[in-house]
């Protein structure tokens, strides 16, 4: 990931988003204009006060210049509203867009992406990156540009109303504001690093409490307990600084603009003694004094959130911008793909692109024919699983080619590649929702008697039925537990469902009750009738029920055939057989 630049440079993409609500924007700072005008008038009508109201000796003169102070009042009210709506509308707005974009397109990104890009980090870029855009869009962008208009002003209506003054003031502001800017850069500094600290505790705990049953099965409460509240402290030793610092700067800020005011009234009120400037004149000045300074200073304290917001920017944009390594070819294949497809790997050499040094398949060659069944065995790591992911082309290989009735699938759109495929995995993935849009997943307007025919023929209904909300149980975090077996089956009415013409299947290791074995066996078998089929077979009826068996051994084929065959040629195979086929109850 790409560091941010120093400057706001990379802002400016952001300003592509602001792009459909022009009006708004126009609005928007016409609203800013007018509330710094209001602003600064208040200077002119204070003068008034003091001068006509105050000086004039009636109840009528200070009548009417109170009046005026209203007016300007009830002005700025009503510019700081419609402003501030619209300025954080626009700051919503925008990051409300970029969270859409961002989503819609790492929805759709290769696979092997997120491995490489951990899914924790792009989480944090989806919630605080925009969260931090939109502040400051909202906010922050705001404030420097009306601190920048009010400052401008105030800065004319200084020189216009005493000279002399305006000159002094000019020396005067940035002694007064360095040494509170140095401390405050130093505040912010050591605030960045309390966030921090404070988000390291965070994410200790919540480590921990996701693996509270380890912690405690090894009884490591207390060992934890101690390091998280290691952690606290250290947290606490920052923002014990920060607030030593803070404090300091208060106190240095107080003293130092006081002190600079007071020189400022002694030379005004010189002159107002004179009679060279009216006390009205002055109380104006002080109040364009005022302006520039607290103008100064929200700059400067926005710039650095500014550059955090171009650094959000940059990390935000770049991932709307990614391009995924696996898209649909310039000219898609338009062939029809048979009813039963035959596959096939060509010679393939594939290394996984954060291993780049070890071949995860090596020459590998092998032929999958139409609506027959396939086994893949082999040892952990011989790369069954690899063979899996570019069935589906989540990666390419990089040497030789898979296909499809003879056709590249580098060459067909990708979802009419995957339209064929349904894949039942170890571990099924069950989404947050109920059972009936578990099963649907893929294919959302399955009517009612469709999906409870998928989850008859996978074996489900029975206890899909017996649960306490039936299909209408909601599954996921909150939800009903499911047992092993149970999801395997909600996985297998899935796939059923989506009546692919291929089927791929990697079967559970662990062993499953015998019920529940013989449930998913007996939906197996339908749901491969009349399918290519390729599964990762651990069980010896499986094996045995196979077309055709091929044994891989690191990343190589090493020998196809059947079960009473291979046990004679093939060493591997018979040591397999013998250590890791779990017998089938149904078939045993
Ligand atoms: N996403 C990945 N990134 C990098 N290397 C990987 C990745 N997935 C698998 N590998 C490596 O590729 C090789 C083949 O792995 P694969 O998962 O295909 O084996 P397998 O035969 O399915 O094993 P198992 O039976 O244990 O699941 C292994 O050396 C593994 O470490």
């Amino acid at each position: 990931m790409s560091k941010p630049r120093d400057g706001l440079g990379s802002l400016l993409p952001v300003l592509n988003y602001l792009k459909p609500y022009k009006a708004r924007l126009v609005a928007a700072s016409l609203a800013l204009l007018f509330t710094a005008g209001a602003t600064l008038s208040l200077g002119w009508g204070l003068q008034t006060l003091i001068d006509e109201g105050f000086g004039g000796g009636t109840s009528a003169d200070l009548r009417s210049a109170i009046g005026l102070l209203l007016t300007i009042a009830a002005a700025m009210a009503v510019g700081t509203f419609v402003r501030f709506y619209l300025v954080s509308w626009l700051g919503e707005r925008v990051s409300a867009d970029l969270r859409k974009a961002v989503f819609e397109n790492i929805v759709r990104l290769h696979p092997g992406y997120f491995e490489s890009n951990r899914s924790g980090e792009i989480m944090s870029r989806l919630t605080t990156d925009t969260t931090l855009l939109q502040t400051i869009i909202g906010s922050s962008f705001s404030m420097a540009l009306r601190s920048s208009l009010t400052l401008v002003g105030a800065l004319v209506m200084m020189f216009v109303t005493n000279l002399k003054l305006s000159l002094i003031i000019a020396v005067g502001v940035p002694l007064v504001l360095l040494p509170i800017l140095v401390f405050g850069r130093r505040v912010r500094r050591l605030s960045n690093q309390s966030q921090d600290s404070i988000a390291s505790v965070g994410s200790y705990a919540g480590e921990i409490i996701q693996h509270i049953r380890v912690v405690q099965s090894y009884t490591r409460e207390q060992f934890e307990s101690d390091a998280f509240a290691l952690e606290v402290e250290r947290a606490f030793a920052i923002a014990r600084k920060r607030i030593r610092q803070r404090a300091l700067l208060i106190c240095t800020a107080i003293l130092l603009l006081f002190a600079g005011m007071s020189g400022m009234l002694w030379e005004g009120g010189q002159d107002v003694i004179s009679g060279r400037m009216s006390g009205g004149e002055l109380g104006a000045f002080v109040f364009y004094a005022i302006m520039v300074g607290s103008g100064v200073a929200t700059i400067s304290e926005v710039w650095g959130e500014l550059q955090r917001a171009a650094g959000a920017a940059e990390r935000l944009v770049e991932l709307t911008r990614t391009q995924s390594l696996i898209a649909d070819p310039v000219t898609p294949c338009s062939a029809q793909l048979s009813s039963q497809p035959s596959l096939a790997l060509e010679n393939v050499t594939f290394r996984y692109p954060t291993r780049p040094d070890v071949a995860a398949l090596e020459a590998f060659s092998l032929p999958i024919e139409s609506g027959r069944s396939l086994a893949l065995v082999g040892p952990s790591g011989a790369g069954k699983s690899t063979v899996f992911e570019l069935l589906q082309r989540f990666y390419d290989p990089q040497e030789g080619r898979v296909t499809i009735d003879g056709i590249d699938i580098r060459d067909l759109n990708l979802q009419q590649l995957r339209e064929q495929i349904a894949l039942v995995p170890q571990q099924p993935a069950l989404f947050t929702g109920d059972v009936r849009y578990n099963i649907a997943y893929g294919r959302p307007n399955a009517t009612e008697a469709e999906i409870q025919a998928a989850a008859r023929t996978a074996h489900a209904h029975e206890f899909i039925s017996q649960l306490p909300a039936g299909y209408d149980s909601h599954l996921g975090e909150q939800g009903v537990r499911l047992s092993g077996g149970q999801r395997q089956r909600i996985a297998l009415a899935r796939a059923i469902l989506n009546d692919p013409k291929i089927l791929l299947l990697d079967e559970a290791t662990s062993a499953l009750d015998t019920e529940s074995e013989y449930h998913v066996q007996k939906a197996l078998e339908e749901l491969m009738q009349g399918r290519t089929t390729v599964i990762i077979a651990h069980r010896l009826s499986t094996i045995l029920h196979a077309d055709k068996i091929a044994v891989m051994d690191k990343g190589r084929l090493v020998a196809t055939g059947k079960h009473q065959a291979l046990l004679q040629d093939n060493a591997l195979y018979a040591r397999l057989a013998q250590l890791q086929f779990r017998e089938s109850d149904s078939e045993s």
